[in-house]
């Protein structure tokens, strides 16, 4: 069962908005996640200043930030006001965040250092390989469910690369890293079946390493695919040498070649998996949602909603406003290996419980090591709400049934509290527990959920 902390500050509830009609907005969605907090990383290892525009500013990356300044890194905030836009239909957000950048001025990495990584999967499998580049200790803790997520390809990976690191035994957080300067690297063998991000994190440092890196994935499986995709490609950009299966390379190994790293000016796509509540609420309520400033070339897994959610019911396309999601009015049922795209499983979850007939979602038995053991716990939350959804060995079985209100619990996990939202749309009398949660990724989720509403129009 998914563990569910009884802090005074969770029990909160927020009332669901129930949709009424069809939803007709424009959603403006923060930066992505995992691009902020490739880019904090990748800027923060080279050899010269650089710039990442419109970052986002969420928990996940806000502590990026703050344990790269700890360990020497200089991180400025910037602010500029921007023009608004405007339009006859709900605007949620508004472009005001675009005028923010964060400047990344590359410091002596050094200890001694305290990182805390919450719940961060990106800061906690990111920033060992950076520690042991440091000159020093640096101690990493998290909230009690880092310690439950799995470390281990990280931590074994770098004491195989020539790092110290100590973990009393435990293969998991909480960790020191004691930095010796500089790291050997070279070739290392790892399982990253339970986590992409192990390979995303050797990778990330990689230049820096005396020889590079090599890293060969010996697991049966290995989701996420596109975040590999997009470390690969972020590295490239900033000069890196990377060969890859991809590139004509061996499957399941990738290399990068040690050398300086670039200062950019980045500006960071909008999160595509955190649009994704938004499209879905097209999708349910038979409205029409345009997500601005959506790439026409990404590497974020987000972008396979285009496809998915058209299988679901809906269309979309690709306009200068941005994407142009339109729902049917209909809700179909779906089966699907979401073994690259994992993180959107829940909000895809939340949209079968209401279609018209059942979904296999398959491929992402990972996801029990998540921000909670989010197959548990969409099981049980949708089922309590009258819902028939049961677990396989790698996914979920939903057989749409009619809902009723009730609690549901977030269990700490920001999809969690969207997922509940996409069927308080369409259910009344839904409350979320610990809707606060949503600023691991998406701080304003609240008040944008209510502006594509249409609850701050006059
Ligand atoms: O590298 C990244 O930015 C991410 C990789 C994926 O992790 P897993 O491979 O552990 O699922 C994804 O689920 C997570 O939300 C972000
Ligand atoms: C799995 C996720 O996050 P993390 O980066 O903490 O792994 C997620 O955002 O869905």
């Amino acid at each position: 069962m998914p563990t569910n902390p009884e802090h005074p500050e969770h029990s909160a509830l927020w009332p669901a908005p129930y949709a009424s009609g069809a939803v007709d907005a424009t959603v403006h969605v923060p930066g992505s996640k995992s691009v902020t907090n490739r880019a904090l990383v990748l800027a923060s290892l080279a050899a010269e200043p650089g710039w990442l525009r419109r970052p986002l500013r969420s928990r996940d990356t806000v502590l990026m930030a703050g344990a790269l300044r700890a360990m020497g890194v200089g991180i400025e905030e910037t602010v500029s006001s921007m023009s608004s836009a405007s339009s006859s239909s709900s605007v949620a957000g508004g472009p005001a965040a675009s005028g923010e950048a964060w400047r990344v001025i590359p410091g002596r990495l050094q200890g001694p250092a305290t990182v805390d990584v919450g719940n961060a999967g990106t800061v906690m499998r990111f920033l060992p390989p950076v520690a042991a580049l440091a000159d020093g200790p640096i101690r990493f803790d998290g909230d009690p469910r880092s310690y439950e997520r799995p470390l281990h390809g990280v931590i074994d990976a770098l004491r195989a690369l020539g790092a110290r690191v100590d973990d009393e035994g435990r293969g998991a957080l909480p960790l020191t890293v004691h930095g010796g300067g500089a790291l050997e690297g070279g070739p290392v063998e790892i399982d990253a079946s339970s986590s992409s991000q192990f390979v995303s994190a050797l990778l990330l440092s990689g230049p820096r390493f005396n020889q590079g890196v090599e890293v060969r994935h010996t697991g049966s499986t290995l989701p996420s695919m596109p975040h590999i995709r997009m470390t690969v490609d972020m590295l490239r950009a900033a000069g890196a040498q990377v060969d890859t299966p991809e590139s004509g390379g061996e499957p399941n190994v990738w290399r990068v070649t040690s050398g300086a790293l670039l200062g950019r000016d980045i500006t960071i796509e909008p999160d595509l998996s955190n649009a994704q509540p938004f499209l879905a609420a097209a999708l349910v309520t038979g409205g029409k949602v345009t997500v601005p400033d959506w790439p026409e070339q990404t590497t974020q897994p987000g972008d396979a909603l285009r496809e998915i959610f058209t299988t679901m019911g809906g269309s979309c396309e690709l306009t200068d406003q941005g994407l142009e999601f339109t729902g049917s009015g209909s809700v179909h049922g779906i089966d699907v290996d979401l073994s690259e795209v994992g993180e959107l499983t829940p909000g895809i979850a939340a949209v079968a419980a209401l279609a018209d007939s059942p979904s296999t979602l398959r491929g992402v038995a990972h996801l029990r090591l998540h921000e909670t053991d989010r197959l548990a716990a969409l099981t049980k939350e949708i089922n309590e709400l009258g819902g028939d959804v049961t677990e396989t060995a790698d996914g979920l079985h939903i057989r749409p049934r009619r809902l009723h209100g009730g609690i549901f619990h977030t269990y700490d996990d920001h999809r969690m509290a969207t997922a509940g939202a996409i069927i308080g749309l369409a259910v009344e009398g839904v409350q979320i527990e610990n809707v606060a949660t949503t600023a691991k990724t998406l701080p304003d989720f609240p008040d944008l959920w209510a502006g594509m509403l249409g609850a701050d129009r006059p």
